[in-house]
C-alpha cells in the first residue's frame, strides 16, 4: 500500500510529512492529530505541515498544521490533495560528535524539523567519545579483578554522561537504566574471565549507539514527534562474523527495507537506527562495522530504501581540502565522485568510513556531507560524476603510522610467481596492503594497520608476515612512515607531480616509494613520518592557496578547437 502525502493545492510551499503527535509538553500544536478520522476522509495521517523559510517546525505548526487540519475537519478537502509516495525519502546520520550532549541532541532535533520537505530515517553513533571509553573500560576490565570493576573510570564518565543526558533532556531514565546496568555486568564478566575477547568487544562496545539513539528517539516522542528507535542487528543488518570489522551482506537490503516500510505502513514514527553495528550471520552475535562505520549503516539504509539520498552529518563543513586538525585553512570541497571519496576514505580521510561509498555508488544515491554545527553551509555533495574540466587536486589525505616493507628475491632475477608467492603470504594472514611499486627481482609495499584494533597484535602480526616472507625473500622492515595521497584528477598527473616533488623537494623531504592508482584518482608516496604534517601544509599551500592552476591547464582539443569536456565515469 502507497503512504500519502497530503499538499495543500493553494500553495506551492514544502510541506513535511513528519509523523506529529499531540504532547502535553507541546503547546503549540492546537489540534490534536488523534480526533482526525483520517481513513474517513482516505488520506493519511501523516500531515504535511507549511515551512517558511528558516523557521523552526514548531513556529509553524501552530498555523500550517491548523490550517490544514481545520480543512480536513470542515471537510474543505477540496483544497487538499493527494499525492501517492513511499514513505521515506532521505537518511540523515548524526555522528559522534554531533550528538555528544543534551544541548547537541536538541540542536540535532531542530535540525531535523527544519527540513519539513524530508521524512527520514535517523542513524546515530555513539554520544561523543562513548565508543573509547567502551573501549577503554574494557581493557581495564580484563586486568582490574572483579571487585574493581565497577569503579573503572571510563565506566563513571559514560554513566554520568548518560545520565545527565537523559535528566537535562527531561526524559524517563528508565530508557536507559537497565541498559548501564547490563554494562557494568559485562564488565565485571570481563574481569572475572580476564580476557576480551573481540566477540565480547563488539558486544561491549555496542552499548553506545544503544544508549544513544534510545535516549534520541525517547526526546522525539517528548517534543511531539513521533519516534520509534530500532537496534540494527534486530532488523536485518547481517554482517560476516568478522568480529570489529563485518562486511554488510547482501540479505541486509531487503531486509532492512521490509522491516522499515512495514512499521512505517503500520503505524509511522521517525525511524531512530543504531549505526555501526549489525548481527554475525553465522554466530547470530552483535557485530561492529569498524570505527566510523555509522556512514554505512547510513549508506545500506539509503540503498535499501532506494532513496533520494543521504546525508551524513558531521562536525566539518563537508570534506575539506585536508584534515583540519593537520593545517586549519583547509576548505570545503563542494563536489566528489564516488570514486574519489572512496578512495579518500580509504587512504585516511577520518571524515568518510572507507566502505561506505559502495552501497550509494551501488544504489546511485547521492551523499551529502554537511555540519551539523553549522547547518547553512552547502557542504560536499557525492555523485556518480563531476564536470572535471578544471579540476586537478580536489584534496590532500594523510596516513599515518604506516609499516612499509622492502622485499628482494633470494632466488634468480625474473623469478616466475614472485609477486604471486608474496601476496598469497597477505591474503593468508589476512592483512590488506595499501601502495606497491615492484621492480623485476623487488617489491615495496605497505601495509594497512587501520583495520587491527591493538598494538600487540599488530606486532604479533608484523612477526608472523617477516616470518613467511623471509622464505623466499629478504625482507627489510620499514616502520615510521607515512602515506600522502593526493586525490585529484590523474588525466593532469603530470602538473600534479611536478608541483608536488618541486614542494618536496624545495622542502628537502626525500620521497620513500610513489603509486599512481589505478582508479585514476590517486597518486601516493610515502614519507618519513617524522616529516609528513609539514609536507602536506606545504602542498596544500602550493595546490590550493597559490591562485587558479586550472589555468595552467594545456586543454586537449577536439578537432573544431573546442576543449574537450571531462566527466570521471565510475
Ligand atoms: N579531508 C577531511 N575533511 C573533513 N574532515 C576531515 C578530513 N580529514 C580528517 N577529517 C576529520 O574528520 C572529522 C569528522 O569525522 P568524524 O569524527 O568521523 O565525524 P563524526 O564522528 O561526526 O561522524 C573532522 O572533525 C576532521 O577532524
Ligand atoms: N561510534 C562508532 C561508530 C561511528 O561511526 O562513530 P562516528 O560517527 O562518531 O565516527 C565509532 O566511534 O567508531
Amino acid at each position: 500500500m502507497a503512504a500519502t502525502r497530503v499538499r495543500c493545492c493553494h500553495s506551492n510551499a514544502p510541506f513535511t510529512r513528519l509523523p506529529y503527535t499531540r504532547h502535553r509538553n507541546s503547546p503549540t500544536l492546537p489540534i490534536s492529530l488523534n480526533r482526525v478520522d483520517f481513513s474517513a476522509l482516505k488520506c493519511s495521517r501523516r500531515l504535511s505541515l507549511p515551512i517558511g523559510d528558516g523557521s523552526s517546525i514548531r513556529n509553524v505548526s501552530g498555523s500550517g498544521c491548523r490550517n490544514i487540519v481545520r480543512a480536513i475537519l470542515e471537510e474543505k478537502t477540496e483544497a487538499l490533495t493527494e499525492v501517492d509516495e513511499k514513505g521515506f525519502t532521505c537518511v540523515m546520520k548524526f555522528g559522534g560528535s554531533s550528538v555528544a550532549s543534551a544541548e547537541r541532541m536538541k540542536e540535532v532535533a531542530d535540525l531535523i524539523l527544519t527540513f519539513p520537505e524530508e521524512s527520514p530515517v535517523i542513524v546515530l553513533s555513539a554520544m561523543g567519545k562513548t565508543t573509547n571509553n567502551l573501549l577503554l573500560a574494557g581493557e581495564k576490565a580484563v586486568s582490574c579483578g572483579v571487585s574493581n570493576a565497577s569503579e573503572i573510570e571510563e565506566l563513571s564518565i559514560i554513566k554520568e554522561l548518560h545520565i545527565r543526558t537523559v535528566k537535562e533532556l527531561n526524559i524517563d531514565p528508565s530508557v536507559i537504566l537497565t541498559y548501564l546496568e547490563e554494562l557494568e555486568q559485562l564488565l565485571k564478566g570481563i574481569a572475572m574471565m580476564k580476557e576480551l575477547t573481540l566477540r565480547t568487544r563488539d558486544y561491549l562496545v555496542s552499548f553506545g549507539e544503544c544508549l544513544s539513539t534510545r535516549i534520541f528517539a525517547a526526546y522525539l516522542n517528548t517534543i511531539g514527534v513521533k519516534a520509534r528507535q530500532y537496534d540494527a542487528f534486530e532488523i536485518g543488518f547481517i554482517t560476516t562474523d568478522d568480529f570489529t570489522n563485518g562486511d554488510i551482506l547482501e540479505a541486509t537490503y531487503p531486509a532492512v527495507a521490509k522491516r522499515l516500510y512495514d512499521d512505517w505502513m503500520h503505524d509511522p514514527a521517525v525511524p531512530i537506527v543504531t549505526g555501526f553495528l549489525g548481527k554475525g550471520w553465522k554466530t547470530g552475535a552483535v557485530t561492529t562495522l569498524g570505527r566510523g562505520g555509522s556512514d554505512l549503516t547510513a549508506t545500506t539504509i539509503g540503498k535499501a530504501l532506494g532513496l533520494k539520498e543521504i546525508q551524513v552529518w558531521k562536525d566539518v563543513d563537508g570534506v575539506l581540502t585536508c584534515d583540519p586538525t593537520i593545517y586549519k585553512r583547509a576548505t570545503p570541497v563542494p563536489f566528489l565522485t564516488f570514486d574519489e571519496a572512496a578512495e579518500l576514505a580509504y587512504f585516511g580521510a577520518q571524515v568518510l568510513h572507507p566502505q561506505s561509498m559502495r552501497p550509494a555508488r551501488e544504489g546511485e544515491i547521492p551523499v551529502r556531507v554537511k555540519n551539523s554545527y553549522n547547518p547553512k553551509a552547502p557542504g560536499t555533495i557525492i555523485t556518480k560524476t563531476r564536470d572535471m574540466t578544471k579540476s586537478i587536486l580536489t584534496s590532500i589525505v594523510l596516513k599515518r603510522n604506516v609499516t612499509m616493507l622492502d622485499i628482494a628475491s633470494t632466488r634468480m632475477l625474473g623469478q616466475v610467481g614472485f609477486l604471486a608467492k608474496v601476496f598469497s603470504i597477505f591474503e593468508e594472514l589476512g592483512i590488506s596492503v595499501d601502495v606497491v611499486a615492484t621492480s623485476e627481482v623487488s617489491i615495496s609495499l605497505t601495509l594497512d594497520p587501520s583495520k587491527l584494533w591493538s598494538r600487540e597484535l599488530i606486532q604479533q602480526e608484523l612477526d608472523h608476515v617477516v616470518e613467511e616472507l623471509e622464505k623466499i625473500a629478504v625482507v627489510n622492515l620499514l616502520k615510521g612512515r607515512a602515506i600522502i595521497s593526493l586525490i585529484g584528477n590523474v588525466q593532469h598527473s603530470s602538473l600534479i607531480l611536478e608541483r608536488a616533488f618541486h614542494v618536496l623537494y624545495t622542502k628537502g623531504v626525500n620521497v620513500q616509494m610513489i603509486s599512481q592508482g589505478a582508479s585514476k584518482v590517486n597518486i601516493s608516496f610515502i614519507v618519513n613520518e617524522a616529516e609528513a604534517e609539514g609536507c602536506v601544509q606545504a602542498l596544500h599551500k602550493s595546490f590550493f592557496e597559490s591562485g587558479d592552476l586550472s589555468e595552467l591547464l594545456i586543454q586537449p582539443r577536439l578537432g573544431n578547437g573546442s576543449p574537450i569536456r571531462m566527466q570521471v565515469e565510475n
